[in-house]
């Protein structure tokens, strides 16, 4: 049986923190040459998990999210069961917060995943939100998540960094209108082309959200930021320039002006023609790729993009990805092999080794771990023969 977790044992001390022991991460993701390639998973905390599981046994999902105790307790889960295989932690949460604080109802169904009763249906409902109501505060809707990271942030003791994240509003906006997940998203689309102002004003709303969301999420002890526009591939490359890029932009514009040191990172799912316009017209100092990108031409293309950039400051962008998470579903061998092509295939530097999409409930937890291995041993070993 799990150890009960002692939920009054919380420290919401935001005036120190540990010092970071393994600071792999940061420096590769602000670009500098390191001694192998830093790895995490997105949704490392999860369902495949047994210990995650029997913490759900008895909590509801958001119950999880909002009592600070219990998501430190998810978040470490992965670091305890990997250790040092580990180069960083993301605070257990979800990206449907961000609807939820706006005012929308979202429920988890068991086997169905999230589902809002009450979905956005036509341009009249964005009076429905709350962001603008008198007395709105992001800060007051999501104190739970900033007390969790900065309680997580102390039990972490200085292991790895800790990273923080939001759904992008393209994503976002996709779940409020379609109520749930969905296969064509034509509800959300549908706001696109007949709705075209009413889905900016919400697109500008969410975005605002999500950036002063981010902003708190570091002065509660986040170290690191990921932007997650998991729908970008339902958009083609003249809906995405329109709708997409220019929020993920503002968020990354918001958050820099206040914090230009902490890295961030976007994750455009499916968005693979706008590498380009992700490196040259956004701030992200890293593009996280899914796994239908290889890595060479993405290298070769940002590098090109941002080598003909003739205004601005000069900058430099890492990857971060991007191996098929259902290669966790075959052998050993199959792994190591496939991770250390996949290692090869970004090189030497500027690299964060990742699954081109997130652990799955199906995926054995010992296979997560050849991978982690695979990497340390595979990007260790590209850095010898340079
Ligand atoms: C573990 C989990 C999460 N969310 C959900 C679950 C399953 C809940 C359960 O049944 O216990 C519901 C939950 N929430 C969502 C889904 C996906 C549903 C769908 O496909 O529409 C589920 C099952 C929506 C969601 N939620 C998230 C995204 C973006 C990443 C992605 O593209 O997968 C999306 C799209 C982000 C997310 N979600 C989560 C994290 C935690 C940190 C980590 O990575 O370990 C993060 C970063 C955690």
């Amino acid at each position: 049986m799990a150890d009960a977790i002692d939920l009054a044992n919380v420290n919401f001390d935001t005036t120190s923190f540990p010092a970071l022991k393994n600071d792999l991460y940061l420096r590769t993701a602000r670009g500098e040459e390191t001694e192998r390639a830093p790895v995490w998973c997105m949704r490392q905390a999860g369902r495949y998990l047994p210990e995650f599981r029997a913490i759900r046994v008895e909590n509801k999902f958001f119950k999880v999210c909002r009592t600070p105790a219990l998501a430190t307790e998810v978040t470490l889960q992965p670091l305890r069961r990997y250790a040092t295989l580990l180069d960083a932690a993301i605070i257990f949460c979800d990206i449907l917060v961000i609807p939820q604080a706006m005012g929308l109802e979202v429920q988890l169904v068991p086997g169905k995943g999230p589902h809002f009763p009450e979905p956005l249906r036509t341009p009249d409902d964005l009076a429905r939100l709350v962001d603008l109501k008198p007395g709105f505060s992001v800060d007051a809707e999501l104190d739970y998540l900033y007390k969790a990271l900065t309680n997580t942030r102390h039990a972490l003791d200085g292991q790895v960094p800790l990273l923080g994240f939001v759904g992008a509003p393209w994503t976002l906006m996709a779940y409020m209108i379609e109520g749930g997940g969905s296969k064509t998203l034509a509800l959300a689309k549908t706001w696109l082309f007949a709705h075209r102002s009413a889905a900016h004003e919400l697109l500008a709303r969410v975005a605002d959200v999500a950036a002063q969301f981010l902003i708190g999420q570091v002065r509660s002890g986040a170290q690191a930021l990921q932007v997650f526009e998991s729908w970008a591939g339902e958009l083609g490359p003249q809906d995405f320039t329109e709708f997409s890029l220019p929020y993920l932009a503002l968020i990354a514009a918001r958050v820099k002006a206040v914090f230009p040191d902490v890295p961030m990172t976007v994750f455009a799912r499916g968005a693979h023609y706008a590498l380009e316009q992700l490196a040259t017209d956004t701030l992200y100092d890293v593009i996280s790729l899914d796994w239908t990108i290889d890595p060479r031409a993405a290298r070769r293309r940002v590098d090109t993009a941002l080598a003909s950039r003739t205004n601005g400051v000069p900058r430099s962008v890492v990857l971060q990805g991007n191996l098929d998470p259902t290669v966790l579903l075959g052998d050993e061998h199959v792994i190591r092999e496939r991770t250390a092509e996949m290692c090869q295939a970004f090189g030497s530097s500027r690299h964060i080794a990742n699954l081109g999409h997130g652990m799955m409930p199906s995926h054995d937890p010992e296979r997560l771990r050849v991978f982690l291995e695979a990497v340390h041993q595979s990007s260790a070993d590209l850095r010898q023969q340079k």
